[in-house]
């Protein structure tokens, strides 16, 4: 019975670990697998992502969690059938994705994995004063390690919860870790459905980093694109290129308790969906908006949210250097709007640090689960959402 705990111990101490970092997102794209080989931890950890991938979700795939996805009323079945179904599926493609690569799943050390969130509900957001901040991670690790006999580290958001935090964003760890640098103040921006930032100053001080989503990334423009274009997103931003930013429905968009709530703060597809769009749309009386306008109107909100978050939190006289991640990245329409509001910064593709925007959030797991075996205590100071904790859940494949 040991001999789990042995391996670990073993594992825990290797000079360096080969970990596969999964992350499936708000935006239901499909799996990100990231094979890394890891050496070090905290502000030592050393990374290398040897592959990366993200396997497509089946439109089959995508609709089942659908069913359940930040949906307050659900079938309970559907959500009970697919914690295992996702964990099993998720395994299967990390299989499929090693015999692609040519690598021995004996050679894995780890398998971190994010799993799906299917709600999202802040205290900030929920405020039933009884309870305390709620996130739901599906797609469990027990599976994923049976069906890949590879010993998996799962459902982090929950310490982070239990600690005092609202369960994300984590991108913070990820980014202390590997891409502070002394001399130069960071922000590391992600823009996947949901966007995010990390502060990362010059001087290191971990108690003076900084995270909070800020709202939509492109959760809104999917939807929309979706709906009307049949299309799952705006490629390159092009229908939002044709269109016009529509001010009145832009303001009318701003006008949420979310975008008034202080920070740090987090939020999700609950909050920011077709729903909250078309009331803003009734609201504001603008039923004939061509649908190239909608778009550009919602990058729009998108960017404006982000500029207005970062400068809230930053002194500007201080010189920053924005490194862009996630889907978002992709988008110039968007990333021109950025660059646009945020004259005294740079705007820069996160590759230039040469790690790919696209494979960030799954390389962060991967970073989370070496710390979960091979961490120290790291202590980031009393910063709200920021908890000095290593997270995840141990499942052993036999
Ligand atoms: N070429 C492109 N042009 C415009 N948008 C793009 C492009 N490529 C990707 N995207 C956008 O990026 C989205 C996927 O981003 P990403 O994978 O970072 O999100 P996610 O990880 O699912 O979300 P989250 O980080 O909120 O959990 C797509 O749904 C699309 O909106
Ligand atoms: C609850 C949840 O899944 N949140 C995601 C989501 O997607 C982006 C943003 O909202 C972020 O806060 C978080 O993911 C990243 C990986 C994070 O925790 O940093």
């Amino acid at each position: 019975m040991k001999l789990h705990i042995d391996n670990l111990h073993t594992i825990a101490h290797k000079d360096s670990r080969n970990i596969i970092g999964l992350m499936s997102g708000t935006s239901l794209d499909g799996l990100d697998v990231a094979f890394c080989k890891i050496k070090g931890n905290g502000t030592e950890t050393l990374l290398k992502v040897e592959q990366f991938i993200t396997v497509p979700y089946d439109e089959a795939f995508k609709e089942k969690v659908r069913k359940i996805f930040a949906k307050r009323e659900i079938d309970f079945q559907d959500l009970c059938l697919l914690n295992p179904y996702i964990g099993t599926e998720h395994g299967k493609m990390i299989l499929q994705c090693l015999q692609n690569w040519q690598i021995e799943p004996e050679t894995v050390d780890l398998i971190a994995s994010h799993g799906q969130t299917v709600f999202h509900a802040p205290k900030k957001q929920h405020r039933l004063a009884e309870f305390p901040n709620g996130t739901l991670q599906i797609g469990d690790g027990d599976h994923i390690a049976v069906t890949t006999g590879i010993t998996t580290v799962s459902d982090f958001r929950q310490k982070h919860v239990a600690a005092g935090g609202e369960g994300a964003p984590l991108a913070v760890y990820g980014d202390y870790y590997l891409f502070s640098k002394k001399g130069e103040n960071r922000i590391l921006l992600n823009m996947g459905g949901i966007a995010n930032f990390t502060v990362l100053p010059g001087n290191m001080d971990p108690e003076l980093i900084f995270t909070t989503d800020t709202g939509p990334g492109n959760t809104l423009i999917d939807a929309y694109m979706r709906r009307f274009f049949r299309k799952p997103y705006d490629e390159n931003g092009e229908a939002a290129a044709k269109g016009t930013v529509n001010g009145i429905l832009l303001d009318s968009l701003k006008k949420i308790p979310f975008f008034d709530a202080p920070f740090p703060k987090t939020t999700g597809p609950e909050v920011f969906n077709f729903d909250y769009v078309e009331n803003a749309i009734q609201k504001s009386k603008l039923t004939s908006l061509s649908r190239n306008d909608i778009i550009a109107t919602l990058t729009q909100l998108s960017a404006d949210t982000i500029v207005t978050s970062i400068q809230k939190i930053i002194d500007s006289s201080d010189q920053y250097t924005v490194y862009a991640s996630g889907g978002g990245a992709h988008n110039p329409v968007l990333m021109a709007a950025i660059q646009n509001q945020l004259q005294h910064c740079s705007v820069k593709q996160l590759e230039v640090l040469g790690v790919s925007g696209d494979a960030k959030e799954a390389v962060l797991f991967a970073v989370l689960a070496n710390e979960t075996v091979a961490g120290a205590h790291m202590s980031f100071g009393s910063r709200e959402g920021v908890p000095g904790i290593t997270m995840g859940k141990i499942s052993f494949p036999g």
